[in-house]
């Protein structure tokens, strides 16, 4: 850099090209610098660049020192120029062009030493560009300088000028040697180092890397990322810290936060850089932009326009109300009516008002925002519907409609950056030109500065807060599941008197959750305050650079009041800048969810074009059907029985042998893994998927009504129903006079998920519906499980009218309920253990026989008490329900006493049987089991 007190350079009489020349390099070299380290960075970043260098570099830290040395080498040039001011009482103190270029070098480097501190697994080509860049523009501006500069002997100024940039020079030098040496080392020693490291972690962190040592722990060859890139933290802490104790009291949104960044982290992998992962996002393109709307293309388009202008307006106002001022003080250029300016100055405020542009932009908008909402939320419902057991099995509801309620979260990364960045980013640009423009580049200068360090400190600001806000999360989350608790709970509680005790621990939660939340809001506060003073200084700063150049006629007051205004309106754009990055990537991580769920491809699909399914009898064919859930554990195994047209098939076994399973895959809600099921010779899986359902009528266990009436919910089952026709369903099932006793009749709500209804009542109503859809298959899990006698009858009778002349399954722990089935499986362990009729397999004398007896008869009193249960000695067991009569339970007994007890004439019977030997001790089926 030339000498700025040397006074034939600042009156520009030597060398006059050169100077120009020298002058611009002055603004080009900075310029240059920030230019290229803000677009390799951005390349680094985009190719993941970042995540793939792993190996911490052995010489960073004296990098990392020596860049710090370059900026300190521009600061001292800097007070050195103040300090000759001051002496020699000189103002400015050099030409702009000179101080300019120290401060904006001082910037430029400024960032690249934030970015190269803050990186944890730094690319090094941006920083060493920039080094690169130096190593050329030092000595040419220096060059330049000393030939501007006027011959005669150096003063002492002179000397010290020199020997600075001379020092940076070094530094520059030094940092691009220390970074191919250490590259070279580092190089080598991965190459032979491996198989000679010590397996025990050594006891140095960071200062170990600095000589070169290799940092890694035990049997580690290149987790040198860890402690390397944590090196310049003093106290060694490591990323898997972190980590493992972010993992404490994970509540339900981190959990969710996790694992989409941790897919979102696994499909940047997959796709190898940020372009391609951006694109991914295409998916939802025909959501967002409304592709068949000519219409709301023409609001999108407008609305651009909307933007460029109110850009346009927010330097005409400040200006304006700088004119209406010279005008009133009379120091306008031309002749100006004061009146008519601030009539101007009115329509532009009304332009730029939420009565003018925006108004105007909103109502573009709104229609093409809705639109997109509207489509993205219609679409991922629709995807989930269609999507099949597996995926529902393996989400939360929870989970699932939070994720499609996160559409909206992908218009608003859209809003973000088409509506607030780039607008903001323009009036940056339009910004630092005009108020160089009118003030001079010292004006740009401390308006770009400011800028930044604005948008460092807030930044850093936030993300500091970021463990204080997670605490709060935790605690709302806590509040939320203790409130929740109490009040689904609320029999409970109130039964065992604990409603003191849920109040307490309801208040301490509360008073948790309001202390972080405070801890946060002060947090806050505290962060805007310190925005507020960086962004105060700024403007002083600028405020007396234009105070100078007003007193001194270089502006007008008029300019002043616009520089004032101009400044009021940059806040709150910077403001919603500084938390931009924040928003956005909570944003893509809400579109993570959904982009995850949206990209899940039904397992159970209907064929291309597959053929209805041509019903002809209901002839039903399992083949060696195998099956698992998880493609781990087999359930099913070789599972091969025919049932022919109109009779029916019962399965009977311990509970969790696979009975429900086989009535599941018959449904096609999975997809066997192996063998074949047929109806009428048509193999499920090669006719139309819906069409199949359509022929499947399905009573399960424990049915789901939606909260409407029950003439909806009789109606489910076929739209298109008439009342008379769902009345007639429900007399078949035996409900009717029943609902006819009800307040409502038919209209009658059944509240959530049909609590209002008894079980036996729930029950009839499912099998009503079932007989409206006039199935030709039926599916009954359980249908008649957890009812009294009585009720039981009644279903029977309902079922009986439903199943008649119709192939039927029926899944069942009651043996009395299936006893005239005309074929009875017996499961066990997922396979098919014995098969036959009632009389058959109690003659065969094998499981099925043992399970009847079980059931039939009267447990004996002196049974002994399990030596797990003590509480229970003494007492009597509980007797088994017995749905027979007496007279049949005694022919029954009979028969079973009289079949042949040798083992070889159990036909088919299971080697290990005795696994399933506690099934009748369980009469009843969990009530969590789902409906199928
Ligand atoms: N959606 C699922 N995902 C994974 N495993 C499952 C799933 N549903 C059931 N299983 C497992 O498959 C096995 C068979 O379950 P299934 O419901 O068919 O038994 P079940 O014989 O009907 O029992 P129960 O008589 O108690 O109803 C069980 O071990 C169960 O844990």
């Amino acid at each position: 850099m030339s000498d700025p007190f040397d006074t034939n350079a600042a009156d520009g009489t030597a060398g006059l090209p050169l100077r120009h020349v020298l002058a611009s390099l002055h603004y080009a070299y900075p310029t240059a610098v920030f230019v290229y380290y803000m677009v390799t960075s951005t390349i680094a970043v985009c190719t993941l660049q970042t995540r793939a260098s792993e190996q911490a570099h052995p010489r960073r830290r004296a990098i990392t020192w020596l860049l710090m040395f370059v900026i300190l080498s521009y600061f001292a040039q800097l007070v050195i120029l103040g300090v000759q001011g001051a002496v020699r009482h000189m103002f400015p103190v050099a030409e702009q062009d000179i101080v300019i270029g120290l401060m904006s070098c001082a910037l430029v480097f400024g960032v690249v030493f934030a970015g190269l501190s803050e990186a944890p697994n730094p690319v090094w080509y941006p920083y060493m560009g920039t080094f690169g860049i130096a190593l050329v523009a030092e000595p040419v501006i220096g060059t330049l300088s000393m030939m501007v500069r006027a011959g005669g002997s150096p003063s002492f100024t002179d000397i010290f000028d020199i020997s600075t940039v001379a020092a940076r020079y070094l530094a520059v030098i030094l940092a691009l040697a220390f970074y191919f040496e250490g590259s070279y080392s580092a190089r080598k020693e991965k190459g032979t180092d491996a198989e000679r490291q010590s397996l025990l972690k050594t006891n140095g962190h960071a200062d170990n890397h600095s000589n070169g040592d290799q940092p890694n722990g035990y049997g580690a060859t290149s987790d040198a990322s860890t402690d390397g890139n944590q090196s310049s933290d003093s106290d060694g802490s490591t990323d898997s810290n972190q980590s493992s104790d972010t993992d404490d009291d994970e509540n339900p949104y981190e959990r969710r936060q996790r694992q989409a960044s941790e897919q979102m982290e696994k499909r940047l992998k997959e796709k190898g850089n940020w372009v391609t992962y951006a694109k991914s996002f295409m998916v939802f393109f025909p959501y967002i932009w409304p592709v068949n709307h000519r219409s709301l293309q023409v609001r999108v388009v407008l609305v651009g326009f909307c933007l460029l202008a109110m850009n346009f307006i927010n330097v005409l106002i400040p200006r304006q109300l700088g004119i209406i001022i010279d005008t009133l003080g009379g120091k306008s250029e031309v002749e100006r009516n004061p009146w008519n300016e601030v009539l101007f100055f009115a329509a532009l405020k009304l332009v730029a008002s939420e009565a003018g542009l925006s108004l105007l932009r909103q109502w573009l908008w709104i229609p093409v925002e809705f639109y997109s909402f509207g489509a993205i939320s219609t679409a991922a419902y629709s995807h989930v519907l269609n999507l099949s057991s597996d995926f529902h099995d393996s989400k939360s509801s929870s989970d699932i409609m939070m994720a499609i309620s996160c559409g909206q979260s992908i218009s608003n990364i859209l809003e973000s950056i088409c509506f607030r960045a780039v607008p903001m980013l323009i009036d940056m640009v339009v910004a630092f030109i005009y108020l160089s423009a009118t003030f001079g580049p010292y004006e740009g200068f401390i308006t770009i500065a400011t800028a930044a360090i604005f948008m460092y400190i807030a930044t850093r600001m936030i993300a500091a807060l970021k463990s204080a806000r997670r605490n709060e999360v935790g605690a709302w989350y806590k509040e939320h599941y203790v409130r929740q608790a109490g009040i689904q709970g609320w029999s409970t509680v109130a039964s065992f008197n604990q409603i003191g005790h849920e109040e307490d621990r309801y208040s301490v939660a509360v008073s948790d959750r309001v202390d972080k939340t405070q801890k946060v809001y002060f947090g806050y506060v505290l962060a805007y305050a310190f925005q507020f003073l960086v962004l105060l200084s700024g403007l002083l700063a600028g405020a007396f650079l234009a105070v100078y150049q007003v007193t001194h006629g270089q502006a007008t007051s008029g300019d002043f009041i616009m520089l004032l205004t101009y400044w009021a309106q940059l806040v709150s754009p910077l403001t919603f800048f500084a938390s931009l990055g924040k928003s956005i990537s909570r944003d893509l991580l809400q579109a993570e969810q959904l982009l995850e769920i949206m990209q899940t491809k039904p397992s159970v699909l209907s064929k291309e074009g597959a053929p209805p399914l041509e019903f002809t009898g209901g002839n039903v064919r399992f083949d060696r059907v195998c099956f698992s859930y998880d493609k781990k554990k087999e359930i099913l195994k070789n599972i091969s029985f025919t049932a022919t047209p109109g009779t029916s098939v019962a399965f009977v076994g311990a509970t969790g042998a696979g009975k429900s399973t086989i009535l599941k895959l018959l449904d096609r809600f999975y997809d066997i893994t192996s063998g074949s099921i047929e109806i009428d010779g048509q193999d499920i899986r090669d006719v139309d998927l819906y069409s199949l359902r359509a022929q499947i009528g399905v009573v399960p266990q424990a049915p789901i009504l939606f909260d409407d009436t029950i003439m909806n919910n009789v109606r489910y089952a076929k739209l298109t129903a008439t009342d008379e026709e769902v009345y007639e369903a429900c007399k078949a099932a035996s409900i009717h006079e029943q609902i006819l006793t009800f307040s409502d009749g038919y209209q009658t709500k059944v509240g959530e998920r049909g609590v209002k209804l008894s079980g036996g009542e729930l029950q009839r109503v499912a099998i009503a519906r079932a007989i409206l859809k006039r199935p030709a298959i039926v599916l009954l899990d359980e249908a008649t499980s957890a009812v009294d006698t009585e009720t039981e009858q009644k279903i029977q009778e309902a079922l009986r009218t439903l199943c008649e002349g119709r192939t039927t399954f029926i899944v069942a722990h009651r043996l009395s309920t299936i006893m005239n089935a005309d074929r009875i499986i017996v499961v066990t362990g997922g396979e098919i253990v014995e098969q036959g009729s009632h009389e058959d397999l109690i003659r065969a004398d094998g499981k099925y026989a043992e399970l009847w007896s079980k059931q039939i008869f009267v447990k004996p009193k002196d049974k002994e008490p399990r030596d797990d249960k003590p509480a229970t000695k003494g007492r009597k067991a509980p007797n088994i329900v017995n749905d027979l009569t007496a007279e049949a339970t005694s022919s029954e007994l009979a028969k079973v006493k009289s079949t042949p007890t040798t083992k070889e004439q159990a036909d088919g019977q299971a080697e290990g049987s005795d696994k399933a030997e506690d099934t009748t001790d369980t009469p009843t089926t969990p009530s969590h089991k789902k409906e199928v």
